[in-house]
């Protein structure tokens, strides 16, 4: 009696285990290597896709979110590999979401995977979650997306701190066995502007009964930033992220900047833009990563490469001031990915000043306006939206929104005397597509 009531399995977990699926990585028998430009290779198996690719390898810090992390577009053209051993273990869910006025049309941060490759020490070939619909390995052969497994990724990540992020390629099957490529053979997705590969194409709108008004250049955004903004009820226009906002400015209570991929030198044509935006809008704007670094470089901060950069949900990051939810000398636990960061310089441009600090390598992980500037700006190098990650910072989005509805509430009844309306060219009505597209579009 005693040992069936203990040892009885609950309904619970029963239920559970009918969720455990045994897959065979697609092509887990193909000998796979990982070569870096640096000379080092690491020889181990294929699964995913059985296919070779060039990209830049990265190492991420992340324990969880896997498929948060593969289909951040920020991710583009990047080798990325998991220091955390076993990867795979809750399998793949469904992307897909009912697209209602309050949602973005996908589950994971994209339609697609978006990172070249992906190295693994363990990929899990059985995987176990109510909502998994098919394995890591699956997932990535439907997506042509190879993965290495059976390397030793802390000798990888060791490497790629102490020598840099550096050019790979991952060679599958019969290429496993030919020699290092040469080093001019490799190919640097950083000369390319990634930003352009996976912005949306055509404007398109998001809950438009939303009551305040927020334009979002899209430099390659992650799903719950869209999220994030239309569950706090605002109605969200995603434009390219090369569209110039200042010829529609007067349309909106507030201005967003995306996070995206690739060198934000890239972006220059952005970032001039805003210049213009900030000369003479006075709407609160905000920022994340990507596009953290735009409103840095428009504020005539220089935009660097670092050594690795920061990749992974455990960042820490002190706040230097005060703002909406944000207290100074607070530390914040945050997601990052990122390889570019704005240069702290003494002092900071006029009317701007750093908000956050990294509290491992002291990093910019933030900018604003200064209160004397009488602007709402701010830029935050990680990303309060997570997914996945803390959410220590999310409230950063409803601290955005409330700034944008005061803002909108001070000047009802005085748009005819809005600043930009004045000097600029007439506005050009704006093209809207149904979101689902432009969501498949953005992916
Ligand atoms: N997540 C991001 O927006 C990254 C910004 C930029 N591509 C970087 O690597 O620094």
């Amino acid at each position: 009696m005693f040992a069936r009531t203990i040892f009885r399995v609950p309904r619970f977990y029963r239920g559970l285990a009918t969720h455990a699926t045994h897959t065979p990585a697609v092509s887990a028998s193909l000998p796979a290597v990982l070569h870096l430009k640096t000379g080092q290779s690491f020889t181990g198996r294929s699964f995913g896709a059985p296919r070779s690719i060039y990209g830049e390898t990265v190492f991420s810090t992340s324990i969880t979110s896997y498929t948060e992390s593969m289909t951040d577009p920020s991710y583009r053209g990047q080798i990325l590999v998991f220091t955390t051993p076993l990867v795979g273990n809750y399998g793949v869910p469904r992307n897909t979401a009912p697209v209602d006025s309050q949602d973005v049309g996908v589950v994971l941060e994209s339609s697609t995977i978006q990172c070249a490759a992906v190295v693994v020490a363990d990929v899990a070939e059985r995987f176990s979650h109510h909502a998994a619909v098919e394995s890591l390995a699956s997932w990535c052969a439907r997506n042509g997306v190879p993965g290495i497994t059976g390397v030793d990724t802390r000798a990888i990540t060791t490497l790629l701190r102490d020598q840099g992020t550096t050019l790979g390629r991952l060679a599958v099957g019969t290429d496993a066995s030919q020699p290092q490529p040469k080093a001019e053979e490799y190919w640097d997705p950083t000369t390319e502007n990634l930003v352009a590969q996976v912005s949306t194409k055509t404007p398109y709108v998001l809950n438009p009964t939303g009551d305040v008004k927020i334009a979002v250049l899209d430099f390659g955004a992650k799903a719950n930033i869209l999220r994030s903004l239309v569950r706090r009820g605002a109605a969200v226009t995603v434009l390219p992220w090369d569209f110039d906002f200042n010829t529609i400015r007067s349309q909106y209570d507030g201005l967003f900047l995306s996070n995206g991929p690739g060198d934000p030198n890239h972006c220059g044509v952005a970032a001039a833009h805003l210049r213009h935006t900030l000369a003479g809008w006075d709407r609160p704007v905000f920022g994340i990563c990507m596009g953290h670094q735009v409103i840095g470089m428009a504020a005539g901060l220089d935009a660097y490469r670092m050594t690795f950069g920061n990749r992974g949900h455990n960042q820490p990051v002190l706040a230097l001031a005060s703002a909406g939810s944000i207290r100074a000398g607070r530390v914040y636990v945050t997601s990052q990915n990122h390889q570019y960061a704005l240069r702290l310089q003494d002092p900071f441009p006029q009317g701007w000043e750093p908000f956050f600090i990294n509290c491992n390598d002291s990093s910019v992980e933030g900018i604003k306006s200064t209160a004397e500037s009488g602007r709402k700006v701010w830029g935050v190098q990680f990303h309060p939206e997570s997914a996945g990650g803390p959410l220590d910072t999310i409230e950063m989005f409803t601290d955005f929104l409330a700034e944008c509805r005061a803002v909108k509430a001070q000047k009802v009844g005085t748009r005819t005397s809005d600043v930009m309306s004045a000097r600029h060219a007439p506005e050009v009505p704006l093209p809207v597509h149904d979101a689902p597209q432009a969501v498949a579009a953005t992916a």
